[in-house]
């Protein structure tokens, strides 16, 4: 199967700071893969190089096999659309229903007029209700998004980046602001997506269990090296001990500072 993102020996520093060295990994259609590491070992600037937000200062980005450095204009906006993002605190326009919010997704593929008066082909209404009904939330299509639950605002967000059809989705944190109820049927939904859809998931978690229980695959960071890249099985507590420098603990998320100690959920 062809690689729909793919890293080669990636490298950013910030000053002093080596945010990545020389990572390299790849991840085919319909994979989910969790991105873990502590705080500062890099997570965020791999989302940021995906996105061409950095330049990586040596090593290639490819999405769908072109590299990025190599693409302007509106091959790169292409590229970027093929590349779908959801955030921690949802990031929808909070006035707007969910289904405007849905079709916002698809305003890299019609006129921009459409989108500044509304005015969407049928086509294209449909095809945000039928991503709405596929995470679960076609009675909700006219309802307010801040009057949806968290769980809900992120499934929405979901039903978006199926409306433009990318072919990879970054999610940063995706379940971090959510209860456990709500974080499971937020990744259960990202799953059944990644199969159908055979849409690449790149996950980055706090939530060690979570990275267990839902990925295909976890990619561990530490200081911007890629000490992991396995099954989620390789995930154990051995492989815990090495990347975050402590033993685990008890239920609850890896905090997101960088000197607390992570305190995490048995396998
Ligand atoms: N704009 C910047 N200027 C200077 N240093 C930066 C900048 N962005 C990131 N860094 C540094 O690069 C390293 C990697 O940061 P990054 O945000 O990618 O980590 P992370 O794994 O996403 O952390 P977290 O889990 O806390 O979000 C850190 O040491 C960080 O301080």
């Amino acid at each position: 199967m062809t690689d729909v993102l793919s890293l080669h020996g990636v490298t950013k520093r910030y000053g002093a700071t080596a945010a990545l060295a020389d990572v390299s990994f790849a991840l085919k259609p319909g994979e989910v893969v969790a991105l873990v590491g502590p705080s500062g070992a890099g997570k965020s600037t791999v989302f940021r190089c995906v996105t061409r937000l950095v330049a990586p200062d040596a090593g290639t980005v490819s999405v769908l096999g072109q590299d990025l450095a190599s693409l302007s204009g509106g091959e790169l906006r292409r590229a970027r659309r093929d590349v779908g993002l959801i955030f921690q605190q949802f990031n929808l326009i909070n006035r707007m229903s969910a289904l405007d919010n849905v079709l916002a997704g698809r305003m890299g593929h019609v006129a921009t007029w459409r989108v500044v008066a509304r005015q969407f082909p049928r086509d294209d209404r449909q095809l945000a209700l039928a991503c709405l009904d596929r995470v679960g939330l076609l009675d909700k299509a006219y309802q307010r998004s801040d009057s949806l639950s968290g769980g809900q605002q992120q499934r929405v967000a979901i039903a978006r980046v199926l409306a433009q059809r990318s072919r990879i989705l970054l999610a940063d944190e995706p379940v971090s602001s959510l209860d456990p109820q709500s974080a499971d049927n937020v990744l259960t939904v990202l799953r059944q997506v990644a199969q159908e859809s055979g849409i690449a998931v790149l996950c980055a978690l706090h939530q060690v269990d979570l990275a267990r229980r839902f990925a295909d695959r976890v990619i561990a960071l530490k200081a911007g090296r890629i000490v992991l890249d396995g099954p989620a099985s390789a995930f154990n507590a051995a492989a815990f001990t090495d990347i975050y420098g402590t033993a685990e603990q008890s239920a609850g998320p890896v905090p997101s500072t960088c000197d607390a100690v992570p305190r995490i959920a048995a396998a």
